[in-house]
């Protein structure tokens, strides 16, 4: 048995931080501040933060083959270069939605870069529903829509064999599955893999380790939940010294470390000074399993 630890690595304030993204040739973990429209870059060596800000909330960020980012940046997936600090439009959806904004985003096996809209919230959780959907940007940049009528487009990630896709509406506290087909990019046959129990609360970003499990950070639940999608049981619960927990990835050596973002919207001053560390950076170790290195979007 692996002794756990959880520390937190960066007190960055964050106000919804989400979207932790290793990046190996830096050693660094990629994330955003979504309602303060930046991209971070925390270095792990240096432990320097380098940050990029853009003109919209920035709901995700991912590698980009040859270099450089891309982001979703209000409603358009964006190319991000760090150098010169710009954000150039790739394509952009839900034109007739205007409180409209991307959410969670991550790029599959083959190189798409998936990531689903939601309404503008008016505070966590409290939003018009069913105005999201969800979206790739294929490597030729254009855009498939798979489906509508999305509360709040979450956690996304791919089995170890490519051929189930995992899904999260959060509003609907359930771990879906789709059947996926990584040549064409489609999806088929959702159904639902895990509930949620009330004390888990709202299901937020999610990752696979190399084991095929999937770890769920549950907003509001102050926690990160390790599922096994085939048995639909729950294997284990990490919990954290904040509630507002919004997604998870692995990075570090070998990807033996966790790495988990959060949120300070939301709380009240009394939770504030309980929670000192909310809206900054964990990094979890000694879990006894590895992630998965990220895939670069291959546009
Ligand atoms: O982190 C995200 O994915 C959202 O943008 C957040 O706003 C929360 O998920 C939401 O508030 C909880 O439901
Ligand atoms: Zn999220």
């Amino acid at each position: 048995m692996s002794s756990i630890k959880i520390e937190c690595v960066l007190r960055e304030n964050c106000r919804c931080g989400e979207s932790p993204v290793w990046e190996e040739a830096s050693n660094s973990l990629l994330f955003v501040d979504i309602p303060a429209k930046k991209v971070c870059r925390w270095d792990s060596l240096s432990k320097r933060v380098q940050q990029v800000t853009v003109d919209a909330p920035v709901s995700s960020v991912a590698l980009r083959q040859g270099g450089g980012y891309v982001a979703t940046v209000g409603t358009k997936f964006c190319a991000l270069n760090w150098e010169d600090q710009s954000a150039v439009a790739l394509a952009t959806v839900d034109k007739d939605k205007k409180n409209n904004r991307f959410n969670d985003g991550k790029v599959d096996p083959a190189g798409r870069y998936f990531a689903g809209t939601m309404a503008e919230e008016t505070a966590p959780a409290v939003l018009e529903r069913h105005q999201g959907s969800l979206y790739s940007l294929f490597p030729d940049h254009h855009v498939e829509k798979y489906f509508d009528q999305v509360d709040i487009s979450n956690g996304l990630d791919w089995s170890l064999d490519h051929k189930i896709f995992y899904y999260i509406d959060s509003l609907s506290y359930s771990v879906d599955a789709f059947d996926y087909d990584l040549q064409t990019g489609k999806i088929s046959n959702r159904r639902s893999i895990y509930k949620l129990e009330k004390e888990e609360q709202i299901p937020d970003g999610m990752c696979i380790d190399a084991e095929g499990k999937l770890w769920v950070a549950c907003y509001n639940g102050g926690r990160v939940i390790r599922l096994d999608p085939e048995t639909g049981k729950r294997l284990q619960t990490l919990k954290l010294p904040v509630v507002k927990t919004t997604s998870c990835c692995f990075g570090g050596k070998d990807y033996s470390e966790m790495y988990v973002t959060c949120a300070r919207d939301g709380m009240d001053p009394e939770d504030l000074l309980q929670q000192p560390e909310a809206g900054g950076i964990f990094k979890i170790t000694g879990l006894g399993v590895k992630g998965i290195p990220p895939y670069p979007y291959a546009g």
